[in-house]
């Protein structure tokens, strides 16, 4: 088990970033709720940021737990920025604009019905664990909204 860790960690630093890392499909780390992340886990956040830049083409968004951490962080695909962007505990804060929609995960098989927000505020702490608020609305706050589901164990 250890020589596995060791031999993951070993392809993060030598850059075999174009492989697609392991995603957790049915485990128990889906289910439950995830604890707060520390600046400890910044290396986590890194995996987490890595994870989703190989699996950019088809998922736009990920929570520590889908590589099996149990810790609070997420990290998504912001058009805005056009870039991944990582947050540590995020909370919605406020949020309205309440409507219905069908969402995928790479977690699961195929499509669900599902609620969520058009406008959300948000308060996490950076990559550099400075807390922040942002407001974010539409797909950005949709995929916020589906990634904070996976911190407290939801699955769509
Ligand atoms: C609209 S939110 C969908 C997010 C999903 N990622 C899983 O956590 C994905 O398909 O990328």
């Amino acid at each position: 088990m250890e020589m596995a860790i060791f031999k993951h960690h070993i392809q993060l630093h030598e850059g075999i970033s174009s492989m697609k890392r392991p995603i957790m499909t049915s485990t128990a780390v889906l289910r439950e709720p995830s604890l707060d992340a520390t600046p400890n886990d910044a290396a986590v956040a890194r995996d987490l940021q890595d994870t989703l830049a190989s699996h950019a083409e088809e998922c736009v968004g990920m929570a520590a737990n889908m590589i099996g951490v149990n810790k609070r962080i997420i990290a998504f695909q912001d058009d805005a920025l056009n870039r991944i962007v990582v947050m540590f505990n995020p909370q919605i804060i406020q949020q309205n604009g309440e409507y219905t929609t069908e969402e995928g995960c790479l977690s699961l098989q195929g499509l669900r019905a599902t609620t969520r927000f058009h406008n959300i505020t948000v308060q996490y702490a950076d990559a550099d664990f400075k807390e922040k608020i942002a407001l974010y609305s539409g797909w950005t706050a949709q995929i916020i909204q589906h990634e904070i589901d996976h911190c407290s164990g939801i699955l769509i």
